[in-house]
């Protein structure tokens, strides 16, 4: 087990990230210096989900003071992201039919926060799924999900009986599932290899987030760049005009030009594969990239167009440092997937790491 355990295994409210004086006390405990990697992208790209999924790995299930933080965000993520879900399908130019109007209100105007070990209010769970089962809300959801409902509502909504079962208790996957936007920075540190440890950093994506980046990169070994592949069709949730991949490539271009991570290796994640390979089945890359040239509805075509996009924008930014371009298709949802990402990521920088840790 990792030097920094006692961090990792205390309980705390998911929103909750360590305080400055706590990270460095952490980080101090660690008798040498550890491999820092930074995980960066925008937001949902799932930078938290990774570092939940390093934190079941090395440190085991979660406290039970966790799961209930977690189940607690979870019924938080039924009601608001349904709410607000759907209200953005009507900026889009869908809507829920209108028999289920009145229930929209209901779950907006009485959803609030669960107590510890209340459960979930029996009374929403109806209405929950006849809107998720609307029919304009599964035909948007089979068009591709371009109003952007957030794609964890798939995932519980399909669990509705489970969940509102007065004894639920969150599962790992249901808590890999939910999402709270990162605010602040979130570090582990986790042991590789006898003599080696790792500080993952995980910092929020979100535009007001971003300038918090440059304050990390201070002996970071690595930046792991993580990017929702099924965000092609979609808009930002904090800028309505602006398409989710389209950030990403220019978020990615100005990462990968910024001084401050000059020394640090580059590793790509081209994440929410398994939502990708069922999106492109309806939502062709070219309504949205019209330079893109392979056949619709073809996975592999798609990941070649978005892993050539970010190769390109690399290989212009590294072109007077000796630099490689490093990339991995990932479903971080996915346990077993991401414990070979990772070790394949660990690999790439131990390799390149000149330091000794
Ligand atoms: N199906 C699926 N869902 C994913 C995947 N990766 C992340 N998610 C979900 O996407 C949502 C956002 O993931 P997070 O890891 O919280 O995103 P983040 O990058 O930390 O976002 P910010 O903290 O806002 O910057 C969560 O509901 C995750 O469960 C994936 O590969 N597949
Ligand atoms: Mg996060």
């Amino acid at each position: 087990m990792g030097a920094c355990a006692s961090s990792i295994n205390r309980p705390r409210k998911y929103s909750e990230v360590l305080s400055e004086s706590e990270q460095e006390k952490t980080i101090q405990a660690a008798d040498r210096r550890p491999v820092k990697i930074l995980l960066l992208g925008s937001s949902g790209s799932g930078k938290t989900t990774i570092f939940k999924q390093m934190r079941l790995v090395h440190y085991g299930p979660f406290t039970r003071q966790e799961t209930e933080a977690y189940r607690q965000l979870i019924y938080l993520n039924i009601t608001d992201g349904l709410h607000a879900g759907i209200s953005r399908m009507n900026t889009s130019g869908f809507s829920v039919t209108e028999e289920n109007r009145e229930l929209l209100r209901t779950v907006a105007e009485h959803g609030h926060d669960l107590k510890d070990d209340e459960p979930f209010l029996t009374e929403y769970r109806h209405p929950i799924e006849w809107l998720w089962k609307d029919p304009n809300v599964q035909a948007m959801y089979a068009n591709g999900n371009q109003a952007g409902l957030p794609e964890n509502l798939s995932y519980f909504c399909q669990n509705l009986d489970r969940l509102f079962n007065r004894r639920f208790v969150p599962s790992n996957q249901d808590i890999l599932h939910a999402h709270v936007r990162s605010t602040g920075i979130a570090k582990a540190c986790f042991s590789l290899q006898p003599g080696r440890d790792l500080l993952l950093v995980d910092i929020g994506g979100s535009r007001s987030e971003r300038r918090k980046w440059r304050h990390c990169a201070d002996g970071a070994n690595a930046v792991v760049f993580m990017v929702n592949l099924a965000g092609y069709n979609q808009s930002l949730r904090e800028d309505e005009d602006t398409n989710q991949m389209e950030d990403a490539l220019d978020l990615w271009e100005q990462t990968c030009r910024a001084p401050w991570f000059k020394d640090a290796v580059f590793i790509l994640l081209l994440n929410q594969n398994d939502v990708f390979e069922e999106k492109i089945m309806r939502s062709n890359i070219k309504d949205f990239f019209p330079d893109y040239k392979g056949p619709a509805g073809n996975a592999d075509a798609g990941r070649r167009y978005f892993k050539d996009r970010f190769r390109t924008i690399a290989r212009e930014a590294f072109t007077a440092q000796n630099r490689q371009f490093y990339c991995h298709f990932t479903t971080a949802t996915n346990t077993m997937n991401i414990r070979l990402a990772m070790a394949a990521v660990q690999g790439t920088v131990l390799a390149t790491c000149e330091q000794p840790c």
